[in-house]
């Protein structure tokens, strides 16, 4: 049987997961449509994804998987979610994993390690994770920072830090660049084990993750260095390539790792 997939958000993400369905990477996977922003009276619609795929891929943001999320798993749909800090919102968190019948899935998007973290976690205890993320000033502009802020930052020479604290603070504040850091709270199934700092580094020629997580069955120390990706300097060029291989361990689980 052939796993029909819809996605919302065509941009750096959704834009190269297309082009990958589309080039056969996920055998057993098929694309079915893309939901565009606004006016859906033409050509494919959410209610479109919602009567044909069996998982939507969510990457447009947190705003859409609170517009979407929770009518997708109502439905009975699976739903794939890129920007995971939506799910710093209990009651959100709550329809996405909880209410079902639709089930929900999480890239592991920009970093590896997961695996091990959700595994300790559940096995054992997590008594500290520590990330810190590096990117390059441009990609952090926000439309929250005054003209002078974002003057600073663009002509910085030297790493600043921008923000230190949890998932739900990071989130707030960089929502398209802080999504990893509630993945981790999601791998330790605890929201307050993780402390996060954001770093904008003019010398950082990839945008790097460094987690640290102390838990009773090993101290995991996992880099990442990530090529942005072409289309989005914010968004590690790995994310599409995270989303393609969940989907076709969903389609064909056969040979992967689980
Ligand atoms: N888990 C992880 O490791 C990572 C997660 N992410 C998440 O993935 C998201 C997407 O990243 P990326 O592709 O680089 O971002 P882009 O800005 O390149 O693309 C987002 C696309 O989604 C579209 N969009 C936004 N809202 C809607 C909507 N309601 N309906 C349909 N389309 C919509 C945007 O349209 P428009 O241009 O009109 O706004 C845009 O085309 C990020 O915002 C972030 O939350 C990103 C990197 C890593
Ligand atoms: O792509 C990345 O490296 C991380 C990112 O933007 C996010 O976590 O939202």
């Amino acid at each position: 049987m052939v796993l029909k997939v819809a996605l919302i958000g065509s941009g750096a993400i959704g834009s190269r997961v297309a082009e990958l369905l589309d080039a056969g990477a996920a055998p057993g996977a098929e694309l079915t449509g893309v939901v565009p922003r606004g006016d859906t009276r033409t050509g494919f619609s959410f209610e479109a994804a919602l009567e044909l795929a069996d998982v939507v891929v969510e990457c447009a943001g947190v705003a859409a998987v609170e517009e979407f999320g929770p009518r997708l798993i109502a439905a009975g749909k699976d739903l794939l979610v890129t920007s995971i800090g939506a799910l710093c919102d209990a009651s959100l968190r709550k329809a996405l994993l909880e209410d079902g019948p639709g089930r929900t899935f999480l890239t592991t998007g920009a970093l590896g390690g997961l695996d091990a973290i959700t595994a300790a976690g559940a096995g054992g205890t997590i008594s500290r994770i520590t990330v810190e993320s590096r990117k390059l000033p441009a990609a952090l502009i926000q439309p929250w920072m005054d003209g002078q802020t974002r003057a600073d930052l663009l002509s910085a020479t030297h790493a600043v830090e921008l923000l230190r604290g949890g998932p739900s603070e990071l989130i707030r504040a960089f929502p398209k660049s802080t999504n990893v850091v509630s993945a981790l709270a999601l791998a330790a199934g605890n929201w307050d084990v993780v402390q996060a700092v954001l770093i904008a580094d003019p010398a950082a020629k990839q945008t790097s993750h460094h987690v640290r997580a102390e838990t009773s069955l090993g101290t995991f120390d996992i880099r990442v260095s990530n090529e942005a990706s072409p289309g989005n300097p914010a968004s590690s060029a790995l994310v599409p390539h995270a989303v393609v291989r969940g989907l076709k361990t969903l389609a064909n689980a056969s040979g992967s790792f689980i």
